[in-house]
C-alpha cells in the first residue's frame, strides 16, 4: 500500500506555480488575481475559502474576498458577479457553494464569465471538457488527475468506478476518466444512490473514486485487492481531540481499506489539498490567457 501524499505533491506543485506567478508579475506588472464570493457563514465554506485565500498569498497571487449575509438577494449577488466579470484586473472568480436556498446556484454559475470561471462549473467549460477542448477543469477532478500524474499511475484500459454523481465531483470525474487522455482511457462506471448491487459494482474497480459524502461508506469488503482508492469525502465531526474543534473523515474506511489497496489518498492530506492546487493552476492559466486567448 502506498499513500498518495497530497501534502507533498501540493507543496511541490505550489513551488512551480509560485515561480510562474513571479514571471507573470515581471512580464505583466501585476499578480494573478483570484476573487472569491462567500455567502453566509457555513463552517466548511469558511475554512475552504480561508485556505484558498491563504494559498493565493503563498504562491504570490492577489486574492480578494467578498462576503455577503445569508439574506443577500439573488439580484444583488448577480450584480456583483457582473461587476467582477467586467474588471480586467481579475483573472478568476469563484462563488463558494452551497448557496442559501433562495438563490439559484445555476443562475449564479451561468452569470460568471466562462473566461474567469476557474471552478470550471459553467456549462461552456463543462461542454468543452466533454469534447476534450481547452477549458478550465473543475478543481477537485483536476486535482485528482494531477495526483495520479504525480505518482505515474497508468489508468489506460483500467476499470474506474465513480461513486456519487455530483456536478462538482462525480459527474465530471466520470467524464475525465473516460476521455482519450492521460490520466484517462478508463472504462468508467458511474454509480449513485439508485444503483443496484453497489458493492458488486465497486468490487470490479481497478480505480475507485469515492465522492458520496458519507463517513466510511466504502468498506474493505467492497474493494478488490490492489485497487487505487481516491477518497473525495470531507465529513466533519465535532471533536474535542483537535485544536480546530472538529475531525475530518473521508468516505472510505481508511484503516481497513488501505492494506488492500495499491495506492490510497488519506483524509485530510489528500484530495482536498489537490483541489486548491487545481484552482491555483486554473487562475494562473487565466492570467496567462492560456485557454481562451
Ligand atoms: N465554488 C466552489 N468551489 C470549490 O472548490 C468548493 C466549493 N465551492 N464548495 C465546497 C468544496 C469543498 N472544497 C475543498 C477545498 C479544500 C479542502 C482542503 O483543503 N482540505 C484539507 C483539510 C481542510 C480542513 O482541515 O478542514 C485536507 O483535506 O487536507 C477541502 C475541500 C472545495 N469546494
Amino acid at each position: 500500500m502506498n499513500i498518495l501524499d497530497g501534502k507533498h505533491v501540493s507543496e511541490k506543485i505550489k513551488l512551480e506555480i509560485a515561480d510562474q506567478a513571479a514571471a507573470f508579475l515581471h512580464d505583466a506588472g501585476r499578480k494573478p488575481h483570484l476573487v472569491a464570493i462567500l455567502v453566509g457563514n457555513d463552517g466548511g465554506s469558511e475554512t475552504y475559502v480561508a485556505s484558498k485565500m491563504k494559498n493565493c498569498e503563498k504562491v504570490g497571487f492577489q486574492s480578494s474576498l467578498y462576503r455577503f449575509d445569508t439574506t443577500v438577494s439573488e439580484n444583488e449577488l448577480l450584480d456583483k458577479v457582473r461587476e467582477i466579470n467586467a474588471d480586467p484586473g481579475v483573472d478568476g472568480l469563484i462563488v463558494q457553494l452551497p448557496l442559501p436556498k433562495h438563490i439559484d446556484p445555476e443562475k449564479v454559475t451561468e452569470a460568471i464569465d466562462p473566461k474567469k470561471d476557474v471552478d470550471g462549473f459553467h456549462p461552456i467549460n463543462l461542454g468543452r471538457m466533454v469534447r476534450n477542448l481547452p477549458c478550465y477543469l473543475p478543481a477537485t477532478p483536476y486535482g485528482i488527475l494531477l495526483m495520479l500524474q504525480a505518482y505515474n499511475i497508468d489508468t489506460a484500459g483500467k476499470h474506474c468506478v465513480v461513486v456519487g454523481r455530483s456536478n462538482i465531483v462525480g459527474m465530471p470525474m466520470s467524464i475525465l476518466m473516460a476521455r482519450n487522455a492521460n490520466p484517462g482511457n478508463c472504462t468508467v462506471t458511474l454509480t449513485h444512490s439508485k444503483t443496484r448491487d453497489l458493492k458488486e459494482q465497486v468490487l470490479q474497480a481497478d480505480v475507485i473514486v469515492a465522492a458520496i459524502g458519507k463517513k466510511n461508506f466504502i468498506t474493505a469488503d467492497m474493494v478488490k485487492p490492489g485497487a487505487v482508492v481516491i477518497d473525495v469525502g470531507i465529513n466533519r465531526e465535532v471533536s474535542d481531540q483537535t485544536k480546530s474543534g472538529y475531525k475530518l473523515y473521508g468516505d472510505v474506511d481508511f484503516e481497513n481499506v488501505a492494506p488492500k489497496s495499491s495506492y490510497i489518498t488519506p483524509v485530510p492530506g489528500g484530495v482536498g489539498l489537490m483541489t486548491i492546487v487545481g484552482l491555483l493552476k486554473n487562475t494562473l492559466a487565466s492570467a496567462r490567457k492560456e485557454i481562451y486567448g
